[in-house]
């Protein structure tokens, strides 16, 4: 028989995929599955949850949650050797992993992915001493998802980061921070306004962010918007929608197996949506690191 643990964040998202957990467990339990239930009660819960579920040698992890309980759960469980296998069943505001895979919302269909049991062995990037799924990024409108409250999150679903981010744009818009950035034996002193490196294509709720993208090839694909003026910060953002942002002079897009990035200034890091402690920092990747249900 299969052990699976549940991972649940009850407080993520708009709270409405967790009030199918019991129906999942029940389906699951029918198909001969034990399963255990871990609802995350605080910061880095999830992570310890994980952790002891590898210790226990369960079979599957599902993470029941935004990107935050996921982010937490890859953390835990990359801290063991023997690793679960991951279904991520999304329930948070954004969900950039989930939705780039195409993870069904609808309890019976997740559960039947389960059952179905196909799965991808998916890369892990690792910023300082703390792992990310999807993204790493510093800089314009990063502290956005810091600064929207956990309330408003929860009603507004993603708007919110959009709201509070238009909020921002004028104070930050302009400020561009220096970095010095070493891509192998290259060191290079740069002005920018933003980097981000990601694992899958999808970033923030934009769907085409890092179009090239894979999340299996070893790579993270490494976007830095340089030092511009509004008129072409603008016109990035609205090429990024569709994603025919990557030849934009002012931003320099390639595909990278690590990055380190230098800095004077007192600038935050975001792991996956979570604040993941400031620059200096190194970036590494960890090539399938981590086997995920797919579609
Ligand atoms: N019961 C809880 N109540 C409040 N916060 C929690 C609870 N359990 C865990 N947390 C913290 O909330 C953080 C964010 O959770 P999560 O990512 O699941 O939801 P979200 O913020 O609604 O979604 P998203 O990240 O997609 O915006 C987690 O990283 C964790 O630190």
């Amino acid at each position: 028989m299969k052990k699976v643990k549940i991972i649940y964040n009850p407080n993520s998202g708009r709270q409405i995929v967790q009030k199918n957990i019991p129906n999942l467990v029940e389906f699951l339990n029918k198909n001969n599955y034990h399963v255990d239930i871990f609802p995350t009660e605080k910061q880095l819960d999830a992570m310890h949850a994980a952790s002891n579920a590898c210790k226990d040698k369960y079979n599957i992890i599902i993470a029941i949650g935004g990107d935050g309980t996921v982010n937490e759960v890859v953390n835990g469980i990359m801290d063991n050797t023997y690793r679960p296998k991951l279904a991520v069943y999304p329930a948070g505001t954004v969900n950039d992993f989930a939705n780039y895979l195409k993870i069904p919302r609808m309890m019976d269909e997740f559960a039947q992915l389960i059952i179905r049991g196909n799965t991808i062995k998916v890369d892990v990037g690792l910023g300082g001493d703390r792992y990310f799924l999807n993204v790493a990024a510093a800089g314009l409108l990063t502290d956005v998802a810091y600064k929207v409250s956990s309330e408003s999150k929860t009603v507004l679903g993603k708007f919110a980061y959009y709201l509070e981010g238009i909020k921002e744009l004028p104070k930050q818009m302009f400020k561009p921070i220096k970095i010095r950035t070493r891509i192998g034996e290259v060191e290079e002193d740069r002005e920018v306004l933003f980097f981000l490196l990601a694992n899958s294509a999808s970033v923030g709720g934009f769907r085409y962010i890092a179009p090239e993208a894979s999340i299996n090839d070893g790579k993270f694909d490494l976007l830095i918007v340089e030092k511009s003026e509004f008129i072409d910060v603008a016109s990035i953002f609205v090429k990024v929608l569709i994603g025919n942002h990557t030849n934009h002079p002012n931003l320099e897009y390639i595909q990278v197996d690590g990055l380190s990035v230098e800095c004077d200034e007192d600038i935050y890091v975001d792991l996956d949506g979570e604040q993941g402690g400031k620059l200096p920092m190194n970036f590494e990747i960890k090539k399938e690191a981590i086997e995920l249900f797919i579609p």
